[in-house]
């Protein structure tokens, strides 16, 4: 798959999203009993190949990825698009790590690379950006920027998170005009449970799945025990088979 694949173009309309209205998309791979990881949050790898190299050439559609703060510090992932031909020479996606408490570990890869690797900024990595509560110390704030990360300051919901649907303002503040939520399991909930935006459209436009027929067993569910009510309605706009995997792409109703 050399390739942008087709059904990704034609059904993840992000090219046409605007820093007014970014584009949102939520994915995730999960397992057939609907898991994401297994138990205390241990990485599983449930993409084969071809899904995996699919998500890699979302990453490169959109400006930015997100994760929750939580799956920084389980994975400790590269998030890059760096499966995809160097030759293309394809801007890297912007690294948005939600993270209220600044928890952020200074001893992270996506740090570790940008400090270390400077003749790839902006080719293959970017800077990692940091969103956390306006409440946070300034002298914690002080030591995340001089390790290297942005920090950027916004107001939490009354949860102590940060409001979904304040994402799409976020995003315009910044320049973002699309964004890829990976997870974890309490970020992809609480996104996928904020149907709206502030000007009352849909907060997600599309929704990436990677079904891997495998069974984990115990585990980090799609979403946490008890958050599986009240979640929207899906329709399916496409279903492609890669590899072992199966790979749905659907719309909010
Ligand atoms: N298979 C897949 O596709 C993927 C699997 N994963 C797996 O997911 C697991 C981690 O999931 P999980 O533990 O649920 O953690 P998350 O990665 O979802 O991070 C959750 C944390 O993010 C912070 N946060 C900030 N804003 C929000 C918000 N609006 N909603 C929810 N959280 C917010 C909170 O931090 P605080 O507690 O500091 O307030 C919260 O505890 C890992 O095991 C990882 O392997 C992750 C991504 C993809
Ligand atoms: N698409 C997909 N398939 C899987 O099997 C996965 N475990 C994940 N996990 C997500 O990818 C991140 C790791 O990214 P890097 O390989 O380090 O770039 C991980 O943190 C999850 O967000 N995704």
């Amino acid at each position: 798959m050399s390739e942008l694949p087709r059904f990704l173009l034609d059904h993840l309309p992000t090219a046409s999203a605007t820093t007014s209205r970014p584009h949102i998309t939520v994915t995730w791979a999960q397992s057939l009993d609907s898991k994401i990881a297994g138990p205390d949050g241990q990485r599983v790898i449930l993409s084969g190949p071809e899904s995996m190299l699919m998500t890699h050439w979302m990453r490169s559609m959109h400006d930015a990825i997100l994760i929750g703060v939580n799956t920084l510090i389980l994975d400790n992932p590269r998030l890059q698009a760096n499966l995809l031909p160097p030759s293309l020479s394809l801007p890297p996606p912007q690294p948005l790590i939600l993270d209220p408490k600044l928890r952020f570990p200074i001893t992270s890869r996506i740090l570790n690379e940008w400090n270390t690797k400077p003749d790839q900024r902006g080719k293959t990595i970017r800077q990692p950006w940091i969103i956390c509560g306006d409440d946070v110390s300034p002298g914690r704030v002080k030591e995340v920027e001089d390790a290297g990360a942005r920090v950027i300051l916004v107001k939490l919901d009354e949860k102590g998170h940060i409001p979904p649907s304040s994402l799409p303002s976020i995003l315009t503040s910044l320049g973002l005009k699309s964004v890829m939520i990976e997870g974890g399991s309490k970020v992809l909930s609480t996104f996928l449970h904020c149907p709206t935006r502030g000007d009352g459209s849909r907060l997600v436009d599309s929704v990436v799945v990677t079904v891997a027929p495998m069974f984990i067993g115990e585990g980090i569910g799609v979403v946490p025990e008890g958050e599986d009510i009240g979640l929207p309605v899906l329709k399916t706009v496409h279903t492609e088979k890669m590899g072992k995997d199966a790979v749905m792409v659907c719309e909010v109703e």
